[in-house]
């Protein structure tokens, strides 16, 4: 990814708001979040539930409208992007990783990672197929691409899960839970390997997560309470986020 120039920035909210619903059924999901992701960072997503997590990923994502506020992708404003605008930039700068893998079951693994080239109506270049290649060995998955979903152990598939995701080169990697489905094993291989991708790739992932062993693994943790953000740690060991979102629960 080295020939990529990526923004210093992968994506920033500014003064976010999310309110579903109006009048008595209102519910503010988000209030005056300010949130700068730096390129190249494993950043963990942590709050009570109902805090706020998915809404905030979701409009980041442009999945979903802040009520006010502005969103960016790198240098794009998204705040205002059709529909259409945000399909786009979903497929081509955000790469998604889901806890339950959300593989095709009828394609290989090779089918399954060059799938985000098909969903955008071309096929994989030379260039790109060679990037794909180095992804499938870079995760270990080199010598399994001609196998099926089913015929791969839940680490090995949310492993392809992940290299879909960097099919494209993403700007930005949204997971969520990625390790729910995972015995601790294979989550401590796939929260490593994220890691190290920001190292080796420069790549940005946002990580949600309810689990602080996951958490534990990212650069920087956002604790959100209540729809706003209650704390900003850098790196920090389990037990530690463990105590935060105890006592955030407590006063939830
Ligand atoms: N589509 C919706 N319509 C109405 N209210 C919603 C909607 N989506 C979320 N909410 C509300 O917004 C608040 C934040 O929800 P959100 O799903 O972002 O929390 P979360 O932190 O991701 O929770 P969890 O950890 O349980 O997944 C909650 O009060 C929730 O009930």
């Amino acid at each position: 990814m080295s020939d990529t120039v990526r923004p210093v920035i992968a994506a920033e909210a500014k003064g976010v708001s999310k309110v579903y619903g109006t009048g008595d059924s209102a519910t503010t999901a988000l209030s005056g979040v300010d949130l700068r992701i730096e390129s190249g960072t494993l950043t963990a997503i942590m709050g009570p539930s109902g805090s706020g997590k998915s809404t905030l990923m979701h409009v980041f994502a442009g999945l979903d409208n802040a009520t006010s506020g502005s969103v960016s992708i790198g240098d794009t404003d998204i705040t205002n992007l059709n529909d259409n605008e945000l399909t786009l930039l979903r497929r081509r700068r955000l790469g998604f990783v889901f806890q339950a893998f959300n593989l095709v079951p009828t394609l290989t693994v090779l089918g399954n990672v060059t799938l985000p080239f098909e969903l955008d109506g071309r096929k994989p270049s030379t260039a790109e197929l060679v990037w794909v290649r180095e992804l499938l060995a870079r995760l270990g998955l080199g010598m399994l691409e001609a196998r099926r979903p089913h015929e791969l152990s839940g680490g090995q598939q949310q492993r392809v899960a992940i290299a879909r995701a960097l099919a494209m080169r993403p700007q930005l990697i949204f997971a969520d839970e990625p390790t729910g489905n995972l015995d601790s094993r294979s989550s401590r291989e796939v929260l490593t390997l994220l890691r190290d991708l920001t190292r080796e790739y420069a790549q940005t992932v946002v990580l949600v997560t309810h689990d602080p062993i996951a958490a534990s693994h990212a650069d920087r943790i956002i604790f959100i309470a209540d729809g706003s953000i209650a704390h900003d740690v850098g790196a920090s060991d389990a037990k530690t986020l463990s105590d935060i979102i105890l006592a955030l629960e407590v006063n939830a």
